[in-house]
């Protein structure tokens, strides 16, 4: 508890948080000094060490036909390429008019029956042109992130033997146990930023998909370099492959892993932590989210490493941001301020590392708002209905997980509520009526036409659904369900995209996208730039303030409560500012590159966001400038 109070009065409260300004102003030195340390990279050539075919093979540094005619001549790569030197816009003109033969029969969005021909012909792209690849994605990024994320990016996984072609990424598995601490340096990068690993465990809601997990942080990190504008030299792909529990894969003959099953127990850590101490060996300045790990080992690592490692999990806690910023901007949509948060009644299904993440957070928040002493958190709990696999969560639960423990209902409440242990889902959103239905349980179709019939009933004025599991088909429900059977003025948000619902009369039934891509390119780019050895429970909630503050009234009063993904470069860069200050503010900021900790303090929270700015990559081609080894 000391722990939970002392950060608590590391935050002041969390409504005059969201729109203060805490930073002095600026003195012209400050100012200059923050002009001075965010020249961008891009205005100096590139030096490199290949010529020739060497380069066109190489995507971090191949332009293709966009190679200058003094480039061509420099770089020895005169007649092998077709004579027309093109503009880069010419380029990605002749790229799209190939991507779009492809839609001429689709359905657009998310039910597109192109995904996955379209997430190959990008790929081939990424493979032999990575600025050409992040400015298409850049440029469509509503159009084409799910194609390389969520939800295309789990039918990916689950092909992956088909799909393989080039590798991506670095594979540590059990075998090399002993091996890593040398194999990290085949790595060709000096510099990485940002590190995505995953043991390939709970993949989405498609359960162990093994060593072809590996897309998912290929995925994530295609957003950390399209949002969070990091680097695509410095980003690096992991799988950690320790074997898998899916019969189907041990059995096949084209699977790509370790045809054993899972380690567990010691075993499993020590593998995880020889990973960790090599990669920080060579790159101590790394950060290291942790991806679709299962939830039996996501929330033990996580304690295990987020206080000697600049690491987090974005399932644990980039989900629970993203899911409070829903949730206050729920009580907003209801005409409610969102200090009235702690009133909400919430259901939860699922108890996973998703759902206790959101659960821990969600309560933490509650008891902010309630006066920050352990009355109001204690208070805080009885707003939380937990159902998972086996019902209501009651202090009747045999075995029960420690990490649910805090939110089993008491058995004398739950019965006076006419519920017991195990009741289910229908029957504890008849008897609770709540305001808010969550879903992060992975069973899709779980909020059944039964259940949002007992939805109808909720004492809001203006209940809402957060249907997050993914990807499409694990949804708990779609919108047209929500909409069509608990109502008009439901509040709707998904995990996978959806599309709007016609409500007639001109009227929309808006699907918000509840997905933690909008926080974690975010929380890794503001760790980066705030140089924090760690990323603390003030920069995570401060991430989530900062999603929360960023719609504004109009908006969620029409039922908009997160941003379009066409923003997701502004509001990942306001983010990254949130995290680089409150990083500031708890002394954690130890500065980046030339910029030291000192200078960062002086920074007004507009230089903080021009910082943030100017030091986010863009997809342009650098002059090539040839030099021996
Ligand atoms: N939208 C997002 O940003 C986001 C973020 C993280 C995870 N997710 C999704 O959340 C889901 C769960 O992830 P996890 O790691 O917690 O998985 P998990 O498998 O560890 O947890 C699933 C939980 O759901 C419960 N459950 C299973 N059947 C149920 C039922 N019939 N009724 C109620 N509860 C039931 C299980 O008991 C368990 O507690 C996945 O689909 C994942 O894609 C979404
Ligand atoms: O990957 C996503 O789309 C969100 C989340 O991390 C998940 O595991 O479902
Ligand atoms: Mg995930």
């Amino acid at each position: 508890m000391s722990n939970f109070s002392s950060q608590l009065r590391a935050s002041s409260a969390l409504i005059k948080r969201l729109r203060q300004n805490r930073f002095p102003s600026t003195s012209p030195a400050a100012a200059a000094a923050a002009r001075s340390f965010t020249t961008t990279e891009c205005n100096r050539p590139t030096i490199v060490h290949k010529r020739s075919l060497d380069i066109l093979h190489d995507p971090w540094f191949n332009k293709g036909t966009a190679f200058s005619m003094t480039e061509r001549d420099r770089l020895d790569l005169r007649g092998l390429l077709p004579p027309n030197v093109m503009t880069s816009d010419q380029q990605i003109q002749r790229f799209m008019a190939d991507l779009k033969r492809l839609e001429v029969h689709a359905r657009d969005g998310p039910a597109d029956p192109n995904a996955l021909a379209k997430w190959r012909i990008l790929n081939r792209l990424h493979d032999r042109n990575e600025t050409m690849y992040y400015k298409v994605l850049i440029d469509n990024i509503e159009e084409y992130a799910p194609i390389v994320y969520t939800p295309t990016v789990g039918l990916v996984c689950q092909n992956y033997s088909g799909l393989f072609r080039r590798p991506r990424g670095m594979y540590f598995s059990a075998e090399d146990r002993g091996e890593m601490m040398s194999m990290v340096y085949n790595w060709p990068a000096e510099q990485v930023d940002m590190i995505v690993v995953t043991d390939g465990s709970r993949i989405l809601g498609l359960g162990d998909l093994g060593v072809h997990g590996i897309g998912i942080a290929v995925g994530k990190l295609d957003l950390y370099v399209a949002a969070a504008g990091i680097n695509p030299q410095r980003v690096l792909p992991v799988m950690i492959d320790v074997g898998t529990n899916n019969e189907k894969l041990l059995k096949d003959p084209l699977y790509l892993g370790l045809q054993e099953h899972r380690l567990d127990g010691d075993e499993y850590v020590e593998v995880i932590d020889e990973f960790m101490e090599a990669v920080y060996t060579r790159w101590p300045n790394v950060i290291v989210q942790f991806e679709d790990f299962q939830s039996k080992w996501a929330l033990k690592l996580l304690q295990r490493y987020r206080n000697s490692y600049r690491m987090f999990n974005d399932d644990v806690q980039g989900t629970a941001g993203v899911a409070i910023a829903g949730l206050l901007g729920a009580v907003r949509a209801q005409g409610r301020p969102m200090i009235d948060f702690p009133k909400q009644k919430i259901v939860v299904a699922g108890a996973g590392s998703a759902g206790i993440g959101v659960l821990n957070t969600a309560r933490k928040t509650m008891a902010r708002m309630l006066g920050n002493n352990e009355s109001a958190f204690e208070s805080a709990r009885s707003q939380f209905w937990v159902v998972d696999a086996k019902g209501l969560i009651t202090e009747e639960r045999e075995n029960i997980d420690p990490d649910a423990q805090p939110f089993a209902r008491k058995v004398n409440e739950a019965n006076r509520q006419g519920l017991g242990e195990g009741a289910s889902l229908v029957e504890v959103v008849r008897q609770v009526k709540p305001d808010v239905l969550l879903g992060l349980s992975a069973v899709g179709g779980l909020f059944s036409k039964e259940v949002l019939e007992a939805l109808k009933e909720s004492t809001s004025t203006r209940p809402a659904i957060f249907a997050m599991s993914n990807p499409t088909n694990n949804a708990e429900c779609t919108p047209d369900e929500a909409f069509s059977i608990v109502g008009d003025n439901v509040i709707f948000a998904s995990g996978s995209p959806f599309r709007d619902v016609d409500l007639g009369n001109g009227r929309v039934g808006h699907c918000n996208q509840g997905n933690n891509m909008y926080l974690f390119p975010g929380i890794g780019l503001g760790t980066l730039l705030s140089g924090s050895r760690i990323v603390s429970d003030g920069m995570l909630q401060a991430a989530s303030e900062c999603l929360a503050a960023y719609m504004t009234e109009e908006e969620v009063l029409n039922g908009v409560i997160y941003p379009s993904t066409s923003r997701i470069r502004d509001i990942t860069k306001e983010v990254a500012a949130a995290v680089v200050k409150e990083a500031i503010i708890e002394d954690l900021a130890e500065g980046y590159r030339g910029v030291d900790s000192r200078e960062l303090q002086r920074l007004s929270q507009e230089e903080i966001v021009e910082y943030v700015k100017n030091n986010m990559w863009n997809p342009d081609y650098p002059t090539l400038v040839y030099k021996e080894d």
